[in-house]
């Protein structure tokens, strides 16, 4: 008797997370150029475009109502409020791209990528790491995308998020974008260890 065509198994959700200015972007970009094939999810956030920001490409930038609707109808794997604006990963997108087997990846801040551990126990998390904190705060001031006092409130947030690389599975320093790039892509294709039954 024939049997029917099974769906793939899921894939495996990676989450890059790490403290503002470390690269976060600019790794996922060098990942982008090299391997136009992988999959990063796009948030909303409440924050205003940056100049260069392309709606429906870098964000979805949406007003407090819009954000607030999406929430009320659980449209949001997770969200979390940042540095005074929200930001969230829309639900849809991310579940219909690890049903067709293929991996996803989400740059998100640490209460995100918290909430996405407590949702997904097999989902990977990945904290890029700055190679020292004066490189970090000059990075951060070297982009120039925000003034000094919110470059402040950001680097006040890195220290927590420094302290917390402990929670993560793997942790990449960001000394240099493309092995970063090269590390994060191993760590992309990696299976799982639910689906290989390796132990945690
Ligand atoms: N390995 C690196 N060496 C030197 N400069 C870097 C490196 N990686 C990124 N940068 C620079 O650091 C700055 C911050 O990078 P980026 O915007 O990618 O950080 P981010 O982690 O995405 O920040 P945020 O969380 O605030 O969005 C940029 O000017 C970028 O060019
Ligand atoms: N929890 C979430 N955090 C997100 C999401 N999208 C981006 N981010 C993180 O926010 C900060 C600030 O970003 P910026 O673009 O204003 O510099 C940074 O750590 C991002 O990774 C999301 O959907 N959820």
């Amino acid at each position: 008797m024939p049997t029917a065509p099974r769906s793939p198994a899921p894939a495996r959700l990676t989450v890059l997370s790490g403290p503002s200015g470390v690269g976060k972007g600019t790794v996922v970009a060098e990942v982008r150029r090299r391997y136009p094939e992988v999959w990063v999810s796009v948030s909303v956030t409440t924050r205003r475009a940056r100049a260069g920001e392309v709606d429906g490409v870098h964000y979805h930038f949406v007003d407090d109502a819009e954000f607030d609707r999406l929430v009320a109808e659980d449209g949001l794997l997770e969200w979390a409020e940042y540095a005074g604006n929200r930001y969230g990963t829309p639900a849809a997108p991310v579940r219909e791209r690890l049903a067709t087997g293929a991996p996803a990846l989400l740059e998100i801040e640490l209460q995100g990528a918290r909430q996405v551990r407590a949702r997904d126990a097999g989902a990977q998390l990945v904290f890029l790491a700055p190679p020292s904190w004066a490189e970090l705060k000059s990075r951060l001031a070297g982009r120039g995308s925000e003034p000094p006092a919110v470059q402040e409130r950001r680097l006040a947030i890195a220290q927590a998020e420094l302290d917390a690389a402990g929670e993560f599975d793997v942790v990449v320093v960001n000394d240099d974008v493309a092995r970063a790039a090269d590390e994060l892509v191993s760590l992309l294709a990696a299976p799982s260890s639910e689906t290989t039954g390796a132990s945690e």
